[in-house]
């Protein structure tokens, strides 16, 4: 296990950020956490990092406990929204931070010129960051914490600011990094992103664990079925109610999820023995955002 959480919780005064996090994290794959606005992901991967301290619980990074400097060598972050010095060129932000990172001397100009390769950006280090674009901005976030050649890189929403091709091209990178042997742990709330790259979720909720498993065991849990439906009445929906959950209109279309694909055909009497009409029905797998949406639904989240 490259992380391993046991209760982590963290309490800001009256106010919960994490509660009893218990997670075991493989090496060389990329982990996706999920959560709503304020749900807690960025307590989590602070107090995963070193930033802040946990109110009780314990975590081992690397099978070193939290806060072990040997571990923090081999752990590359990205914070959200960073803003780096814009006025430095590309070189001269990825000097300083091979400085800082304690690169040693003779091996900094090849490990920037590898790091600046990783990310696409070999040839335009010696312009400024400011004339950068925001995707080349994130590459060049991505460049700076990737100097120490960690084992293991914390991504905080490391997409959400880009266009769908930067978006891409950052995912690109993240999965060549994994194909590396290398373990991503990626702070998201865009979900099809998740869905595409990561091998594990986790979707936290007011600060719990509410569901993690690989993508492919929290989806095939569901079915989501499409009904386009007329002469609706109160029978039909209870019944649907009874069958499957979140059962969610938009006009005349109708979704529910369902937990076995065998309940499909009770869907379809339920419509008609109570005197619906069933114009169509397909049914597909739920995606995640159908599982996120139905974890999240009572919103009662912090902001
Ligand atoms: N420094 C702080 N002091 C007090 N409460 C805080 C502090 N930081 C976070 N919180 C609270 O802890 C909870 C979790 O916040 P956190 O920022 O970890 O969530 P998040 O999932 O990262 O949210 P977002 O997606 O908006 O960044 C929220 O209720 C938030 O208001």
């Amino acid at each position: 296990m490259i992380i391993k959480t046991d209760n982590l919780t963290k309490v800001y005064g009256n106010r919960i950020g994490c509660q009893n996090i218990c997670l075991s994290i493989n090496e060389g794959q990329i982990f996706g956490l999920l959560g709503p606005n304020g749900a807690g992901k960025s307590t989590l991967v602070k107090m995963l990092t070193g930033l802040l301290r946990p109110t009780s619980g314990a975590a081992q990074l690397l099978n070193r406990p939290l806060g072990d400097l040997q571990a923090r060598k081999k752990i590359g972050f990205l914070p959200e929204n960073f803003r780096y010095q814009e006025w430095l060129t590309g070189y001269e932000l990825l000097s300083f931070h091979a400085a800082l990172y304690k690169v040693e001397k003779t091996k900094r100009t090849s490990r920037i010129d590898e790091v600046l390769k990783t990310v696409g950006l070999a040839g335009r280090e010696k312009q400024r960051i400011r004339t950068y674009s925001k995707g080349m901005q994130q590459r060049i976030g991505l460049a700076c914490a990737l100097l120490p050649d960690p084992d293991l890189l914390f991504l905080d929403e490391p997409t959400s600011a880009l266009d769908p091709l930067g978006r891409r091209e950052v995912r690109e990178i993240v999965v060549s990094l994994r194909n590396r042997g290398k373990t991503v742990f990626l702070n998201s709330h865009l979900l099809s992103e998740v869905e595409m790259i990561c091998d594990h979720v986790a979707i936290i909720k007011r600060g719990q664990i509410a569901a993690s498993g690989t993508v492919n065991e929290l989806l095939s849990k569901s079915v989501e079925v499409e009904m386009i439906i007329t002469g609706m009445n109160e029978q039909i929906e209870r019944e649907l109610l009874l069958i499957g959950t979140g059962l969610r209109r938009d006009g005349e279309r109708f979704c529910v999820s369902l937990d076995r694909e065998s309940d499909i055909p009770r869907l379809a009497g339920a419509v008609v023995q109570n005197g619906g009409f069933l114009y169509r029905l397909a049914a597909r797998r739920s995606s995640l955002e159908d599982l996120f949406v139905e974890l999240i639904s009572d919103k009662e989240d912090g902001h």
